[in-house]
């Protein structure tokens, strides 16, 4: 037997390796180690192998021996370790069972398995070597062979450790046995057997393991009573006992050397024991003594001060707690009345608490009845939000059958519009058609007028003033064709309400600009050899001045019609120089209280006439007129002109190649006021003005009158006025009347008599309008007859002398008579008391000489032509005129008409009346307009003065 364990050695056992190498390590640590790294390496690879069975240990790699102690001291790894390698092998208690209870647990597990065990004591202090061997024999036997843990598992009260090497002796007449017996079934036993000698692992078998092999196989050899078996048992009891005696052998050697080891420890005790008591009971020094009695004094007095110390924290304490108590008492009593109050304000919050659940109780009733209000809204928007989409989808329906509707119906407005498209263009050629006819109809009316000689009348709206209230209107509508309609606001009814119609109607909007350019046709028939006449008609305050001159020169825009008719005549002239020479003469005079007064100029007895070149000559010269214009104060009108104004514009033409001449005139009045003499309140001088204003106002009416009828007598000479536009009126000349009408409802009155007296005017016919144009031969002879005129004349004159010479001394007396002068023979310039009184205040003053010697002047102007001023004003520039058949035939006409009522204006001849003048050239004078038309006829007169200011 080799392979046998030796004799004497203490105790053996084997490191088992994983590698199945082995170190023999003695008891008592001596050792025989094959090297130390393999050992390093064992221990690594079963540290390795613990972290991979129980991956929750996690030792470090390189874990100490201590390390490990420390993991496996309460056993519990041990347990887990084989319940992990063989689930179920042991039955754990709880977690907090005795580290001694686990231990033994597995070290009975471990004899069971026939592994090598440790004591408890190695684990807790002693050597860990033997802790470690069985680990490692343990970790061997479930990883080397590959065994299933479940076969291992039930094996593992028969495994046999396979190491048998240390048994090989035991083999050899066993070997022989087993090899007899192959076959039976207790070879089966002893092959086991056999193999765990041969393993020599019958050292690592448990002793326990090792007497139930043995009881078993003594039951099998009992009861098979086998003899060639016997000697096989024999080796193997043999082999058995002797382990178990080894063991024994061993167990006592360990105990001995335990004892021993006891022993020694003991004996180490003791001695240490005795140096301690020694130590203990040493002798102690004198100076020693002297010292500890010095420091007892010191601990003495040191006690004394803390007694002292303490007295006074005592003391202290006292106070403190004294304090405190009050404080406590404070306290106590505060938080009685802390109590107090918060009981109270626990009622307090008690009774809120029941208010605060009656309110909720409340506020939950009414949540409850709101809550079900809106269930029932809820209900009804549900409803109603059903009917709505249920509309909403009818909508729609008829939404896109509305869609496909409008396209049809798009396609047919586009069928129908094409075909209005073509109708349309038929239409609009007829309109156009329509345009032109309509336009021709306007051309041939206004021709018929023309022919007929109407005397148009335009009405012109004055704009309410400032301050006056503009709802209270009397106009109450006007057409663009010349209608008005005027009512009474203060009256209702019928007969409230009057329609008229003029040619225009200017609205309180329109423009001086406007007004003119209707104006200006008959303007430029001046140029063609007309005579025309506009006159402004209207109460005192409706605008006339406004019409006629314009509020101010000094802007373009305010030009009247005075100044724009210049302006234009004078452009017209200056763009046909080349075709017709012309010249321009102006007269501006006044009749104020039935007197003309030359307005121009004061040095000359006759109306003046002043040759013009240019509108700024005109300008100035209306300037003065203006300026020396009677105006007197009313209550209607702070500048009211108490005067009739004329302005007279005189064109003669001269046509270059035919030397035909053409004579155009032009009057334009600003008649004064026409309102009643009542309405102005006056007394007086005012008075006497407004009566005469009034006479000759309705003077010209009668005129009108007479002329409408078509009576044979026109009573022109009824005032100077009719006497001065009578040309104008009756004389085929073209005649504008602006009517001015104030808009307020106070004047309602005024303006009906005045629009009754327009529509009467617009009623005249005065036959169609003739242009003065004179051949060279009508010249001639006109020269001829007017030659004859002048011998005429001087014969009347010298006939004249004759008669006076003969008839002086019966006529004494009549004389006297003659040199005052009549009322009527001062009409021009007389010196009436107002005449004096515009000289004093205007320059215009004149001594009395002057106006006695005026007053003759104006009186041979009055016997020259007692019909027409304004003819004789004419004549008096262009002295070559003489009057056309017509109108003498009617001057004389009316001469003898006025025989009765007009006396006043007759002339009277008078003595001194044989001395020519140039205002008889127009009538009877015809001698001395012959010799006046011998002169160049660009020459004016001598009455043609330079312009001057009446200052
Ligand atoms: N179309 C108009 N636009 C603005 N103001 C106007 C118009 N017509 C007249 N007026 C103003 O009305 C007032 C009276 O006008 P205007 O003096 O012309 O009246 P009249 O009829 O000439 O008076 P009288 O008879 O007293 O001379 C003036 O202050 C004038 O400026």
């Amino acid at each position: 037997m080799n392979n046998r364990i030796k004799e004497g050695s203490s105790m053996i056992c084997a490191y088992g390796r994983s590698d199945g190498s082995s170190s023999i390590m003695s008891f008592d640590g001596s050792e025989t180690r094959q090297s130390t790294d393999d050992n390093k390496q064992a221990h690594q690879s079963l540290v390795e192998w613990l972290n991979e069975t129980l991956p929750y240990l996690k030792l470090p790699w390189e874990a100490s021996e201590e390390d490990l102690r420390a993991c496996l001291m309460d056993g519990t790894v041990f347990c887990n370790l084989l319940n992990q390698l063989s689930p179920g092998s042991l039955k754990m208690g709880g977690s907090f069972e005795l580290a001694s209870l686990n231990i033994e647990r597995f070290l009975t597990a471990m004899d069971e398995m026939a592994l090598p065990r440790f004591e408890a004591s190695d684990l807790q202090q002693g050597d860990m070597v033997p802790v470690l061997q069985s680990l490692k024999a343990l970790k061997a036997s479930f990883s080397d062979n590959g065994y299933d843990k479940n076969t291992l598992c039930a094996m593992r009260r028969w495994s046999w450790p396979e190491d048998h090497s240390n048994l090989k002796g035991l083999d050899s007449n066993f070997n022989d046995g087993l090899q007899l017996k192959e076959g039976s079934e207790i070879n089966i036993s002893h092959a086991k057997i056999l193999d765990l000698l041969k393993s020599n692992n019958l050292q690592n078998t448990s002793t326990r393991s090792l007497f139930d092999m043995l009881d078993k196989l003594l039951d099998e050899s009992v009861q098979k009573m086998n003899v060639d078996v016997s000697h096989a048992f024999a080796s193997i009891l043999r082999g058995i006992v002797e382990v178990v005696e080894q063991r024994i052998s061993n167990q006592a050697e360990n105990l001995k050397n335990q004892n021993i080891l006891f022993r020694v420890r003991e004996e180490k005790y003791r001695s240490r024991i005795k140096v301690l008591e020694t130590l203990a009971s040493g002798t102690t020094d004198e100076k020693e003594l002297v010292s500890e009695e010095q420091d007892v004094l010191q601990l003495k007095k040191e006690r004394e001060r803390r007694d002292a110390d303490i007295s006074k924290l005592k003391q202290e304490l006292e106070l403190v707690k004294e304090t405190h108590e009050e404080q406590f008492l404070n306290l106590e009593s505060n938080a009685q009345i802390a109590k107090i109050e918060l009981e109270k304000q626990l009622k307090d919050s008690e009774l809120r608490v029941v208010e605060s659940t009656e309110k909720a109780k409340e506020l939950e009733n009414l949540w409850e009845t709101k809550s079900k209000r809106w269930e029932k809204k809820e209900q009804t928007y549900k409803s109603f939000i059903y009917h709505q989409t249920e509309a909403l989808q009818e909508l729609r329906a008829t939404s896109m059958s509305l869609k496909q509707e409008v396209l049809k119906a798009r396609e047919n407005y586009y069928q129908d519009l094409n075909y209005y498209g073509l109708k349309l263009r038929g239409v609009v050629h007829a309109a156009k058609n329509y345009q032109v006819v309509v336009e021709e109809n306007r051309k041939l009316y206004n021709e018929v007028q023309e022919l007929k000689g109407n005397i148009r009348v335009y009405c012109r709206i004055r704009p309410f003033l400032e301050g006056q209230n503009k709802s209270e209107t009397s106009i109450e509508y006007t057409g663009e064709n010349g209608e008005l309609v005027v009512a009474n606001p203060l009256m209702q009814g019928k007969d409230t309400h009057r329609f008229f119609k003029f040619n225009k109607v200017f609205g309180p909007a329109s423009t001086q600009e406007e007004v003119f350019l209707d104006t200006r046709p008959l303007i430029r028939s001046i140029l063609d050899g007309y005579n025309v006449c506009i006159f402004a008609y209207g109460q005192t305050g409706s605008g006339k001045t406004y019409t006629m001159s314009g509020p101010s020169i000094n802007s373009e825009e305010d030009w009247g019609v005075n100044y724009r008719a210049l302006n234009d005549l004078f452009h017209l002239t200056q763009s046909s120089q080349n075709t017709v020479m012309y010249e321009v003469g102006v007269q501006m005079v006044e009749i104020y209280n039935e007197q003309v007064r030359d307005l121009l100029s004061d040095d000359v007895p006759d109306a003046s006439m002043h040759c013009v070149r240019s509108t700024e000559d005109v300008l100035e010269l209306m300037d003065i007129g203006l300026m020396n214009r009677a105006v007197g104060a009313t209550a209607l009108n702070a500048k009211s002109s108490r005067s009739h104004s004329v302005l007279s514009v005189h064109v003669r033409g001269v046509d270059v190649k035919t030397d035909s001449i053409l004579r155009g005139s032009l009057h334009l009045v600003d008649l004064a006021g026409s309102e009643r003499v009542d309405r102005s309140e006056v007394t007086g001088d005012r008075l006497r003005e407004a009566q005469h204003i009034n006479k000759s106002l309705s003077a010209l009416g009668d005129v009108i009158f007479a002329l409408a009828h078509k009576n044979p007598h026109v009573p022109y000479r009824n005032s100077k006025l009719t006497q001065v536009l009578q040309n104008s009126l009756g004389g085929q000349a073209k005649t504008l009347m602006f009517v001015q009408i104030n808009p307020d409802e106070g004047s309602y009155a005024e303006t009906v008599s005045t629009l009754k007296f327009a529509e009467r005017v617009s009623g005249v016919e005065l036959g169609a309008a003739r242009s003065y144009k004179e051949g060279r031969d009508v010249r001639q002879l006109m020269e001829q007859v007017s030659n004859l005129k002048d011998m005429i004349a001087k014969k009347d004159e010298d006939l004249q002398k004759f008669q006076n010479v003969n008839g002086i001394q019966k006529r004494g007396l009549s004389n006297l008579r003659f040199e005052s002068p009549s009322p009527r023979r001062h009409s021009l310039g007389g010196a009436s008391p107002n005449a004096s009184r515009r000289k004093q205040g205007s320059g215009l003053l004149r001594t009395t000489s002057d106006s006695a010697r005026h007053n003759e002047s104006s009186s041979k102007f009055s016997e020259t032509d007692g019909s027409i001023s304004s003819r004789a004003m004419e004549l008096s520039l262009f002295p070559e005129t003489s009057n056309p058949p017509e109108m003498s035939e009617q001057s004389e006409q009316s001469e003898k008409a006025n025989a009765g009522p007009s006396k006043s204006l007759k002339h009277t001849p008078r003595p001194d009346q044989t001395r020519p003048s140039r205002l008889s050239i127009s009538t009877s004078s015809s001698s001395k307009a012959l010799t006046s038309s011998k002169r160049p006829i660009n020459g004016f007169s001598s009455s043609v003065k330079p312009l001057s200011r009446k200052r």
